[in-house]
């Protein structure tokens, strides 16, 4: 597969890692960046969806399961890429998430599930990234995926919360790391067609693309072509930014809720629990 906008070979010779890789976005981007030419390593917790990714990805991608929250399983996973592939370049972050619920019906303990994930998880991949590979390889880069609009998505306030904190850490682990060599950067998407959406009611998923001022919801290759741009030797001077790419969902300040979202009673339903 040829990358539709990138030159053939443009990112060759790099080995990347991407974590939540079996699926959507980072299974996009995993792809787009094979097809600039890179070696890249997809982790996530379930092996058979790895497994399976990696197999339709073609020889260039292999897998590693981990849960990118325990110190000891992120150290692996950087490990793993230093064995198969004696370097690991680019880190992309993209293994997150959260469920939809009111703000006020967080409880602390999904709160604490879903910072410890997406800040918890963030940081401990990227330390192991720059302490074990980068650091004594002397550069690297790492992307973290985050979250837009800027200014809180409702629903989402333990997300948004935890996304705007992995910003902040972004900007300081870019001064912190520079002289090391390592950019940091981060992809605030907006929002973005992959099955995860299938999650949340039906209403809110329609109504989401209604609040994109662009008008439609983003497409997993253009999240991919941002990714892999980062990936390129511009990403180095874009450390310490956060790009973001959402249709200009970051301008919208509409109604809560957005038309048709809420269902007869008035109310925005919320996100089923997940069984077993
Ligand atoms: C208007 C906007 C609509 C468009 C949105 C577009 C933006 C899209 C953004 C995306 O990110 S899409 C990608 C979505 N993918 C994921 O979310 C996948 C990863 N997510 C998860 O794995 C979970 O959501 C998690 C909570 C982060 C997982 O953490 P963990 O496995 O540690 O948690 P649990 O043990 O399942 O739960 C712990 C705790 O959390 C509370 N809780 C969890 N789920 C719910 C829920 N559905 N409703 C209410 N509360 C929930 C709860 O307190 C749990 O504790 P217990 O009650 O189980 O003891
Ligand atoms: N789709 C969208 O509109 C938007 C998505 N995002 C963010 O982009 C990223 C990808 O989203 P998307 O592809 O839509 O959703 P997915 O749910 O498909 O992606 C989440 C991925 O992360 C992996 N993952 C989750 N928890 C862990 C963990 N503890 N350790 C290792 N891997 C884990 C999952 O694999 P497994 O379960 O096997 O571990 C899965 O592959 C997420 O961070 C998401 O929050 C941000 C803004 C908008």
């Amino acid at each position: 597969m040829t990358s539709q906008i990138f030159a053939d070979g443009a990112l060759e010779g790099q080995v990347i890692a991407v974590t939540g890789g079996g699926t959507g976005l980072g299974r996009a981007a995993a792809a787009e960046l094979l097809a600039c030419g890179a070696s890249v390593v997809i982790c996530g917790r379930r092996e058979e969806v790895l497994a399976e990714a990696a197999d339709e990805l073609g020889p260039r991608c292999s897998w590693v399961a981990g849960d990118v929250r325990e110190a000891a399983d992120a150290e692996r996973i950087v490990d793993a890429c230093l064995e198969r592939h004696g370097r690991l370049d680019t880190l992309v972050n993209n293994a997150g998430g959260q469920y939809f619920v009111p703000a006020e019906a967080i409880a602390l303990k999904g709160w604490r599930a879903v910072t410890r994930l997406n800040v918890g998880g963030t940081l401990t991949m990227a330390t192991a990234a720059y302490d074990r590979a980068m650091r004594p390889a002397g550069g690297g880069m790492v992307i973290n995926v985050t979250l837009s609009p800027h200014h809180g998505l409702a629903g989402m306030t333990h997300s948004s919360a935890a996304r705007a904190a992995v910003e902040g850490a972004t900007r300081e682990l870019a001064a912190a790391w520079a002289p090391d060599g390592v950019a940091v950067c981060a992809a605030a998407a907006g929002h973005f067609d992959t099955p995860a959406l299938d999650k949340y009611p039906e209403s809110v998923r329609t109504a989401a693309a209604r609040t994109v001022p662009l008008g439609r919801l983003g497409r997993v290759e253009e999240h991919a072509w941002l990714i892999a741009l980062l990936a390129s030797p511009l990403g180095r001077r874009l450390s310490g930014s956060v790009v973001t790419l959402d249709g200009a969902r970051d301008n919208w300040f509409g109604p809560w809720p957005p038309a048709g979202m809420a269902d007869e009673s008035g109310e925005v339903p919320t996100e089923e629990r997940r069984r077993g």
